[in-house]
């Protein structure tokens, strides 16, 4: 194991490098992540946008190793925690890991929470399951987080149970309980999206309060990028199983590099505007099964040209023209800017779907 490594204090704290995932299932093989690149600073909120289905979720559930295997299989790629390579734990060591240092939180906050236990014997569990302290003493820091989370009446409320809660105060509870452990990397997955546009706001507000109280990185996924631009420092923009492009946030607005990321920018977030989600754009995200070869975004792209899109995928790179290294865009259009030039003339004919293509590391299966 690697977990010795002496570690930078500029090195992310989580990498997640050209991860695969595939669900097998009875109509085929579903390639739900196609080579997967994204990495989280220390004390850094990085957002993630994409449509429905693009795999957020699944790069969240990868990282918490909780996706339900079969019919789920990770079959390729590496996902590096603080040192320590994800892939390669037990379920044993990546239970002390989850729940501790890295915690989630949900959509809907009442898939977390037990009806028919109390929000106390909740809000504690994480401290008595990881941290060797007493009862008495959880329960003091259990009625310290729900005040910290914006809740009155704390030591009325953790002798509730969840059914007696708002929406709102659930989340709240939810965030309680995932941020006791005081984890170094929170995941928050549609944090707000079940949310009224009120409480959504306000849930907004607590996170980005809290975010510097724990000093903690945050994975934060949604598809509404007025909400996202709310919090994050840099964002991962994901389609039908790719990350597209990977900037920081501000850049998303001033210099977008891909086609589908300018698309994205032209909405100026808003969060008031309930219905403020992704633009429109022509056609269909691909069917996962048996998806196209080339870019997944080929068959909508505005800039399409021509054959190298339909079959190469292009590479999450830094084009040489840029000059800010931690925009990264993969997209044909920037081939010329690519050290090495482009795989080969675009219009010529592509090399078969199993040579590989032009990328090293991604299965052409
Ligand atoms: N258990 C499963 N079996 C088969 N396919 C699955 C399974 N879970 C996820 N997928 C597929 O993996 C892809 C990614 O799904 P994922 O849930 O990560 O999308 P998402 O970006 O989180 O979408 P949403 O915004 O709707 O939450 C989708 O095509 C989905 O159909
Ligand atoms: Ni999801």
């Amino acid at each position: 194991m690697e977990s010795t490594r002496p570690r930078t204090a500029d090195e992310p704290l989580l990498s997640i490098d050209d991860l695969q995932v595939h669900f097998h299932t009875e109509e085929g093989t579903v390639e739900a992540l196609d080579g997967v690149s994204l990495s989280i600073g220390r004390d850094e909120v990085l957002g993630v946008i994409g449509e429905s289905g693009c795999g957020k979720s699944v790069t969240a559930l990868s990282t918490m190793g909780l996706l339900q295997s079969p019919p789920a299989e990770i079959v390729g790629g590496s996902i590096t925690y603080d040192g320590t390579e994800l892939l390669d734990l037990t379920d044993e060591e990546l239970n002390e890991i989850r729940g501790d240092e890295i915690t989630m939180i949900y959509q809907d906050p009442m898939s977390s929470l037990n009806p028919v236990l109390t929000i106390g014997q909740q809000v504690k569990e994480p401290l008595l399951a990881h941290r060797d302290v007493t009862d008495e003493a959880a329960h003091e820091r259990a009625v310290e987080m729900l005040e910290s989370v914006g809740l009155a009446d704390a030591e009325r409320l953790m002798t509730e149970y969840p059914d007696a809660l708002s929406g709102g105060m659930r989340q709240r509870v939810v965030i309680a309980m995932a941020l006791i452990t005081e984890p170094k990397l929170l995941i928050a997955d549609e944090p707000t999206t079940a949310l009224d546009v009120t409480i959504q706001a306000q849930i907004m507000d607590l996170l980005t309060d809290l975010r510097e109280e724990f000093e903690m990185s945050v994975l934060f996924i949604s598809h509404d990028l007025a909400v996202i631009s709310e919090i994050a420092d840099r964002i991962g923009v994901m389609y039908a199983g790719n990350v597209v492009e990977q900037c920081e946030m501000r850049t998303l607005f001033e210099s977008p590099l891909h086609p589908y990321t300018r698309k994205l920018a032209e909405s100026i977030p808003s969060i008031e505007d309930e219905d403020d989600r992704l633009p429109t754009i022509e056609g269909t995200v691909p069917e996962l099964i048996d998806p196209p070869s080339g870019c997944r975004f080929a068959g909508r792209c505005p800039q399409y040209i021509g054959e190298v899109c339909d079959t190469v995928e292009p590479p999450l790179e830094t084009p040489s023209a840029i000059d800010d290294g931690d925009q990264k865009v993969a997209c044909h259009l920037y081939d010329d800017q690519r050290e090495a030039g482009p795989p080969w003339p675009v219009g010529d004919e592509a090399p078969s779907d199993t040579d590989g293509g032009a990328r090293t590391g991604v299965d052409g299966s």
